[in-house]
């Protein structure tokens, strides 16, 4: 294993006291998290909603370790304090634990959908032919294995966010973000990826935090937190439908 046992379904994988963000705007500075508290479990999948502007990705982006919080503590897997940590540990923290998935996609252009995924793998320490098995395994899970050899050019969008996703999974992943992971995508490439994040949940015990604006995702939550203005409005529980279709879940 390249990750350590992933923690029991229920168990916290992240918690957060009190972060407070602010970036400077003119002479004075805009609060853009207003002392949020947020956990997330091994196994749930937590939808985080919002309006643009509410600090949904800067919420993320202080829980994965990639913008430093003003204030607050972020507690994560083994770790106490992931803000307490030098540079290189923090990254070396993402690339063993976490997995990222994006509306951009973030694929490298030269790369087949098989170089993709496994570079990150030699990257946290598999030999070649030990990245090529799991990367091969990892985009077949996703229903890419006649499209291994091809790069993003000759792939659609639900395609290269299938890669995306691959990429981010065949770490096998403690921890996984998704930033509007559907946005880009009509509505059967969408069920396709929303689906996979649920068995990311479900089956590998992840614990899926997903940003997205979309009201149609929550079917398959396990839990919704709104966001407004940098707080935290409302967190409800709820029972996932892993059947939900995207057309009929309005
Ligand atoms: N690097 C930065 N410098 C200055 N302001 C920033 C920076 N990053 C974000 N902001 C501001 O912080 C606020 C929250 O941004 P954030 O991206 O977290 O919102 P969001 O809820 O994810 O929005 P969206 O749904 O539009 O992606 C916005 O007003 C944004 O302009």
């Amino acid at each position: 294993m390249i990750t350590k046992a992933h923690g029991k379904h229920g168990d916290a994988a992240i918690e957060a006291k009190g972060l407070v963000k602010r970036f400077k705007s003119g002479k004075g500075f805009v609060e853009v998290l207003k002392g949020v508290d947020f956990d997330a479990k091994h196994g749930d999948l937590t939808m985080v909603m919002g309006p643009s502007g509410s600090g949904k990705s800067t919420l993320i982006a202080a829980l994965s370790g990639l913008l430093r919080p003003e204030e607050g503590k972020v507690a994560t897997l083994d770790v106490p304090d992931l803000w307490k940590l030098s540079a290189g540990r923090i990254d070396k923290f993402r690339l063993d634990n976490c997995g990222f998935i994006f509306q951009g996609f973030n694929l490298f252009p030269a790369l087949t959908a098989l170089q993709q995924v496994e570079t990150v793998l030699k990257f946290q320490g598999l030999t070649p032919e030990q990245a090529k098995k799991r990367a091969t395994l990892a985009l077949e899970e996703v229903g890419l294995k006649p499209r291994l050899h091809q790069r993003p050019t000759s792939l659609s969008g639900g395609e290269k966010q299938r890669v995306a996703i691959a990429r981010a999974l065949a770490k096998d992943p403690q921890i996984l973000f998704a930033d509007e992971p559907t946005s880009a995508l009509d509505g059967e490439n969408g069920q396709v990826v929303i689906r996979l994040l649920r068995r990311a949940a479900t089956e590998h015990g992840a614990a899926v935090v997903c940003v997205t604006h979309d009201p149609r995702l929550e079917a398959w939550a396990d839990r919704i937190i709104h966001i407004e203005d940098g707080r935290i409005i409302d967190d409800t529980r709820r029972t996932p439908d892993p059947e939900a279709t995207l057309a009929s879940s309005h």
